[in-house]
């Protein structure tokens, strides 16, 4: 094992750091988290979705104590450590409403069921002789043996208490929290409108795929890709389709389209050649393109069109969904609480023979693809190069080298995020 090596944080020329980009995509999206875009949904529409406000619950879990075994409810007192003769009283089945139970009495009690007064153990039919509930009729008896106070007992609120605090708010809503609401009665939640994204790729170089490919061209996979990874995050998409690289035909397409959307977002067009169209689209309006000390994705365009908050992604199919995962991801979740952020894991690096060392340009947060294996390690897939599709698809995880380190030998620490 080796250590890292660490080089000052010289950035490259004007270089904007990750951390400050976050903050101004998250500063231009601020609006997405205002009280009016909160709605009431039914439970199963809040999928992904992130509570406005937190809950309390209005009751307890469970509601009432209840067995946690199919036995015989009884009054621990009356059974001596040597074990005792019960009367059977008649059954208590689950959703049921039982009597009290008197001294010297055990009642036949399912999973589920309601302990009745004067109870307060239950005894597993297992344990019972005979071992197996018998028909109803007069002077039956059951022999139990002791048993404490309490046992498969499952107390009102001992799951949750009422007036506790359910879920806090921006919980991002996945089965187990909707789950929850349901078990406390809830049939509605109030949360954040789905965001609305208009997507655009550009270039005279990309094809639709189906479409024949003639020379010179590349199928599109920035439109599928990106998608498909704001599908999964809960925005809803809508696809303009790719544009040409003349600036008339993208700012008219982004006025039709782009009406009563929340977010456009483009692909390719914002570096340094002579066709930059998305640059060239925004030249009136109020845009930054600027260059985020991050690799790849390094490229980028913020800022609104026609009052739309919108964001210009590098057209690199690597770029593009390294740009999602680092800026427009985190900055969702943080106003909105969904999608749920990426867990952040420690991964040792898995350097093959050739490649014993990792390096990195120190003056760059390098984000590397890998694939996370079931003993903790990662192995890096493919090089860093942001054209790297089949690579991508092959990977796991997003490896972070941070800014300042150049380089990483094989056992060292990384972090890495889930995909
Ligand atoms: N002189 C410089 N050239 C480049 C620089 C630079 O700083 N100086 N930066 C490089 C980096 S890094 C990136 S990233 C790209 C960003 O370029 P653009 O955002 O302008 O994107 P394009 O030039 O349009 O395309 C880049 C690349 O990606 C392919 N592409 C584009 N759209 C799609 C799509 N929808 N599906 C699949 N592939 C796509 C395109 O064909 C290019 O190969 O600029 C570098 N150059
Ligand atoms: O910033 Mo680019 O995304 O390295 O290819």
């Amino acid at each position: 094992m080796t250590t890292a090596h660490h080089a000052p944080a010289g950035k490259a020329h004007n270089a904007r750091s990750v951390a400050a980009h976050l903050a101004a995509v998250t500063d231009l999206l601020a609006p997405l988290a205002a009280e009016s875009r909160a709605e009431v949904v039914l439970l199963p529409d809040a999928l992904g979705r992130a509570l406005v406000h937190g809950i309390l619950a209005p009751l307890n879990l469970p509601p009432f104590a209840n067995s946690q075994m199919d036995g015989y409810a009884v009054r621990s007192a009356d059974i001596p450590d040597g074990g005792a003769e019960l009367r059977i009283m008649p059954p208590i089945p689950a959703g049921s409403s039982p009597q009290p139970l008197g001294p010297g009495a055990a009642a036949p009690i399912m999973t589920g069921a309601m302990i009745p007064a004067g109870a307060d153990a239950v005894v597993p039919i297992e344990k019972a002789v005979p071992d197996h509930f018998l028909p109803e009729g007069d002077g039956r008896v059951v022999s139990l043996p002791a048993t404490a106070p309490g046992t498969y007992v499952r107390a009102a609120g001992s799951d949750i208490a009422a007036g506790e605090r359910a879920l806090a708010a921006r919980t991002c809503l996945g089965p187990a929290q909707l789950g929850l609401l349901a078990a406390l009665g809830m049939a509605e939640v109030e949360v954040y409108r789905t965001v609305t994204v208009l997507l655009v790729t550009t270039g005279d170089e990309v094809v639709e795929p189906g479409q024949a490919l003639p020379e010179g061209k590349i199928y599109d996979s920035n439109g599928t890709l990106l998608e498909a990874a704001m599908t999964q995050a809960g925005l809803h998409v809508r696809r303009a389709g790719i544009s040409t690289d003349s600036p008339a035909e993208l700012q008219a397409l982004l006025r039709t389209e782009g009406r009563d959307t929340d977010l456009i977002v483009t692909t390719g067009g914002v570096s340094k050649g002579a066709y930059e169209v998305v640059r060239q689209a925004m030249a009136e309006q109020p845009v930054d393109f600027l260059h985020v000390a991050m690799q790849p994705g390094g490229p980028q365009g913020i800022g609104t069109f026609d009052g739309v908050p919108f964001l210009g992604f590098p057209g690199n199919p690597v770029s593009c969904l390294v740009s999602f995962e680092m800026f427009l991801r985190p900055a969702l979740s943080a106003l909105l609480g969904a999608p749920a952020p990426r867990l952040p894991l420690r991964a040792r690096l898995d350097l093959d023979g050739h490649d014993r060392q990792l390096t990195s340009p120190g003056s760059k947060h390098q984000v590397r693809r890998g694939n996370l294996q079931p003993d903790g390690t990662v192995r890096l897939e493919g090089g860093e190069s942001s054209h790297l599709m089949h690579a991508l698809a092959g990977s796991n995880v997003l490896v972070h080298i941070p800014e300042g380190v150049t380089e990483l030998g094989a056992g060292e620490e990384v972090e890495v995020w889930m995909l």
